[in-house]
């Protein structure tokens, strides 16, 4: 028997660190203090698999040493995104040991922290200088790639993305004309909340993109998820919500190529209230149990066409 080994690589997980600029004192410091929080994830192939094969390490970078130059990087850079200096880490693992490293993925998770908005001391509602207030569940990422091409040359490419995005809708969502067998009990719904968590992966055609590309992906979902903030927008499922928030997305964000969409279909089930004499069924009633177990699963991926133009 004859055993090849597929694939290898090394890195290191959840290597947080909060970033601060601009620190100090009120009094010593009038500028507004930055945050940057990540946790970040570092993954480095090549082509010496000598230490899973025999057990010599002289081709493995340590994953201590890993950790470290992250928070060494993160320290000495300046940067105003994840996306920057997830390029800069990305790059730097390649470029210090192109022999042995040929491949170095970064993903850095960000933990937002919003500026709070409090009344100064003359009252005036103003964004706080050093106080922030945690975002809500979603999370967002960015992932760079460097790959060493030949020739001392190093192709980059850059993803993004968030996870768990809590969106519901309370109306203009149906489900009705599915297909049924035996085991269908669903009633046709022509009217119901929708609920999800949304996540969503995209790639870019250019590394020179920014956290406002990111911003504008994120509000190309949301707008085509809610419609109009008078009107909303008819849902006859969520497929086809889900292709039209990524059609969306690929019509506004011209760096976007391709984006992977999974939206899991929260049930908000009426619970039954006639015990009481309160009628509850739907489309009238008012009171649901929202539960995630099971739920639906429902993905997409959606790209431009190749001879699509941009
Ligand atoms: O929007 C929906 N899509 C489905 O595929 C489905 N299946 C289901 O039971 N409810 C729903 N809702």
């Amino acid at each position: 028997m004859t055993i090849e080994i597929v694939h290898t690589e090394h890195g290191k997980g959840r290597v947080r660190f909060l970033k601060g600029i601009n620190l100090g004192q009120v009094t010593r410091l009038p500028d507004k203090h930055l945050v940057t929080q990540a946790t970040a994830q570092v993954l480095l192939e090549g082509p010496d698999r000598s230490s899973f094969l025999t057990g010599d390490n002289c081709a493995v970078l340590p994953t201590d040493t890993v950790k470290n130059t992250v928070q060494a990087l993160a320290k000495k850079h300046e940067f105003q995104s994840i996306e920057e200096l997830a390029l800069i880490l990305a790059k730097h693992f390649v470029q210090a040991h192109p022999t042995v490293i040929h491949v170095a993925k970064v993903k850095l998770v960000e933990v937002q922290w919003d500026r709070l908005v409090t009344k100064d001391a003359r009252g005036q509602l103003r964004p706080h200088h050093h106080a922030f207030v945690q975002g809500g569940t979603e999370s967002r990422y960015t992932y760079a790639i460097a790959r060493l091409v030949g020739n001392g040359k190093i192709d980059v490419t850059l993803a993004g993305g968030f996870t768990d995005l809590k969106v519901l809708k309370t109306t203009q969502s149906a489900f009705v004309g599915f297909l049924k067998d035996n085991y269908t009990t669903l009633p046709e719904v022509p009217d119901r909340l929708v609920s999800s968590s949304v996540s969503a992966h995209w790639e870019y055609s250019s590394p020179t993109a920014t956290a406002q590309d990111a911003a504008a992906v994120r509000s190309a979902l949301i707008e085509a998820f809610a419609g109009p903030s008078d009107t909303g927008v008819a849902s006859p499922a969520v497929q086809y919500t889900l292709y039209k928030m990524g059609e969306a997305v690929l019509q506004q964000v011209p760096l976007v190529n391709k984006i992977e969409l999974y939206m899991p279909n929260i049930h908000n089930l009426p619970v039954n209230l006639a015990h009481f004499g309160l009628p509850n069924i739907h489309p009238h009633g008012e009171l649901f149990l929202p539960t995630d177990e099971p739920h639906g699963m429902i993905r997409t991926t959606v790209q431009r066409s190749p001879n699509a133009r941009l």
